[in-house]
């Protein structure tokens, strides 16, 4: 059998974005292993399936498998590639769409020059169940990891866990050490994306994501919002913020607690093609 796949990218996070509002997807673990391996397959950090609305509020459900095949409720880069390839591909001829995850319903608007704004939910600031060796200050966490490390932190969730720490600069931060050492840590027992943000001021930042299932990735949507809501609540970022990414750049609005976040940023068609599956 062939399957049909278009690669996408949003600032560099890249995708495999199967259409399966006519045949169904069953993403058993081999197939997803296959689409998402660098060398052995396509390659992508996540799959992302479009599946007709299981609801009549909604335009399409939207699914997200990460590269290890575990499954994700938000995907903030995904969801311009999916606004995009919706119109590209005449599934709507709307310009704004709403789609439902597994946790969350995102509205999905083209605008100018190819970018696409997207409605990104409200944050949900629950604090964290503290177990052993974490205590809480005001929004802010400590953690002493086990490779002895010690890191504060903010916890926001976009329909994905995040924890947003702040260093002095991104490019000498131990990303992948300290994201792996947090992501373990029981704090988490769904495990967490991890994001290092540098404030540069208060309307321009630098952010890099060690994601979950995927490991750091060149850009994490859901990873820059919830940047800007933890530095927003740290009292240190503006309303509206641009966020540098290793892949390109992002815009970021929020307008405070009970406020919707909106990402603003590019999407782009890589090339279509076909797999056999089995093979
Ligand atoms: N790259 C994404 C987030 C993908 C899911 C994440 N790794 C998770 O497991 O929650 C984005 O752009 O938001």
């Amino acid at each position: 059998m062939k399957l049909s796949f278009t690669k996408m990218h949003g600032a560099g996070n890249d995708f495999v974005v199967i259409d399966a509002t006519r045949t169904p997807f069953l993403p058993t673990p081999e197939l997803l292993a296959r689409l998402t391996d660098r060398h052995f397959g396509v390659g992508c950090d996540q799959v992302l399936v479009i599946e007709p609305a299981s609801t009549p509020d909604v335009d399409f459900d939207y699914r997200i498998y990460n590269s290890d095949g575990s499954e994700s409720g938000q995907c903030g880069n995904g969801s311009r590639c999916f606004a995009r390839f919706v119109h590209d591909n005449g599934l709507s001829g709307k310009d704004s769409i709403r789609v439902r995850t597994i946790s969350s319903v995102l509205e999905l608007r083209r605008v100018e020059g190819g970018l696409v704004r997207v409605n990104m939910g409200v944050p949900r600031l629950e604090p964290l169940e503290i177990p052993f060796n974490a205590s809480p200050r005001s929004t802010l966490y400590e953690l002493c990891l086990d490779n002895g490390t010690e890191v504060e932190f903010g916890t926001v969730n976009m329909g994905n866990p995040h924890a947003v720490i702040e260093v002095a600069d991104v490019d000498s931060a131990a990303v992948s050490e300290i994201g792996q050492a947090v992501q373990r840590n029981r704090a988490f027992p769904e495990s967490v994306n991890v994001g290092f943000l540098q404030i540069h001021d208060a309307g321009q930042v630098s952010l890099r994501v060690y994601e979950r299932g995927a490991g750091e990735t060149l850009a994490c949507g859901s990873g820059a919002c919830a940047a800007v809501v933890a530095g927003r609540l740290w009292g240190k970022l503006a309303e509206s913020v641009d966020v540098r990414v290793r892949g390109g750049a992002l815009k970021i609005e929020w307008q405070g607690e009970g406020q919707p976040v909106w990402m603003t940023g590019p999407a782009e068609t890589v090339f279509s093609g076909e797999i056999e599956w089995p093979n």
